[in-house]
């Protein structure tokens, strides 16, 4: 049920009515990396590089390294063309055309520190981005890495809002790492290879928020009893802290998260090519709960989200877990709104 990262492409043309596409046969697409230097940004770069269905790789960042992670990519013997783009004067060209735009722009957390306390710097970050998409490339797909997610998507949409331009479908929380990592750790429990298993992580991402539903995932996990299906739970929800103290100072989690960030964006450019049934979980706008965001599995299409799948039956420890994890939700949700409208 879930894609993977560069699954064969799929050759429908579409038009999406964002100016500058291509009506040609083969749609050509530009994805933007904003935060494209930093310890995501790279690896995410290198990926996207090899991504068959990206024509134009626009790199993003303030650090003045950036022009030359440009040039170095750009020698890769990949078709996508690659330019660099550094400081916020370069920001509206890196914008302008993008078909995706993929935001790990902003500060990571050290030990000790919740994802709570990055809100202060990286609000504005993605607060100044969101502005720029509103006004150079309106009908993009924002994809938010930096965190808080829980509270940065609510930010950029009240942004995209401001300027008369929000399109829930298109403006994405990710949230792939809490899947991939749930695969990998199912992966090892079972003896299997992590690639053919299969989970639903819904909510949001953060600690309690993070619920994967071990009840769906296929193969279901060869654990015995509950205290090990609660432990394994505890550790899906941890897993970036687990990054973070093993970094000892030295960041959060940047590879696994790069090869999660590809994965996304190769579901959403998939699915704006016209292939159909590319499902991916992630934090979208959302009338499930009483959280005004959700994540859960949505299927992509040719302009964003086109159908939310829900996160089907939850048994009674799951449904626990999400009445813990909706205060927490929407008490991130307002932070970030009332960020927007002070
Ligand atoms: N969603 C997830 O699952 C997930 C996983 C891991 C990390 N993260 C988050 O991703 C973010 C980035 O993490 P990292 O390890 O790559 O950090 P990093 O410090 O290595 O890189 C961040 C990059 O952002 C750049 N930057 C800062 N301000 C900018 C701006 N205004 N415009 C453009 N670029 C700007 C920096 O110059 C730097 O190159 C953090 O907020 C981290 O918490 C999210
Ligand atoms: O834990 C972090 O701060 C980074 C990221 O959200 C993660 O889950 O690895």
């Amino acid at each position: 049920m879930f894609s993977r990262v560069l699954k064969p492409v799929a050759t429908v043309a579409v038009q999406n009515g964002a100016k500058n596409f291509s009506t040609s046969s083969e749609l050509k697409m530009k994805v933007m990396v904003a935060g494209a230097s930093g310890g995501i940004g790279q690896p995410l770069s290198l990926l996207l590089k090899q991504n068959p269905l990206i024509s134009q790789l626009a790199l993003y960042d303030i650090a003045p390294v950036t022009p030359g992670v440009a040039v170095d990519l750009s020698h890769m013997d990949t078709p996508a063309k690659v330019l660099g783009y550094k400081g916020p004067e370069e920001l509206a060209c890196a914008v302008a055309d993008s078909h995706v735009i993929v935001v790990p722009a902003g500060v990571p957390r050290k030990p000790g520190m919740t994802r709570d306390d990055l809100f202060n710097v990286n609000a504005s970050i993605v607060r100044d981005l969101a502005e720029c998409v509103a006004k150079n490339a309106p009908k993009a797909i924002m994809c938010i890495i930096t965190n808080p997610v829980n509270s940065m998507v609510p930010i950029a949409s009240e942004v995209l809002k401001k300027n008369g331009v929000y399109d829930p479908n298109r403006v994405l929380g990710v949230t792939t790492l809490d899947v991939v990592r749930a695969c990998s750790f199912i992966g090892t429990i079972n003896g299997v290879d992590p690639r053919c298993v299969t989970i639903p992580v819904i909510g949001g991402h953060s600690g309690v928020t993070i619920i994967p539903v071990l009840s769906q995932a296929n193969p279901a996990p060869k654990l015995t009893d509950q205290s090990k299906i609660e432990a394994l739970t505890k550790r899906i929800q941890e897993a970036g802290t687990e990054v973070v103290k093993a970094k000892a100072g030295g960041g959060s989690a940047t590879l696994s998260m790069a090869w999660a960030g590809a994965r996304i964006a190769n579901a959403v450019l998939r699915g704006l090519k016209g292939e159909e049934n590319v499902v991916e979980c992630a934090y979208v706008k959302s009338d499930l709960t009483e959280a005004k965001y959700f994540a859960n599995p949505l299927c992509f299409g040719k302009n964003g989200v086109a159908k939310n799948l829900g996160y089907g039956k939850l048994n009674a420890y799951e449904q626990q877990l999400l009445k813990a994890a909706i205060p927490e939700l929407k008490k991130n949700i307002e932070t970030g709104e009332k960020f927007v409208s002070k």
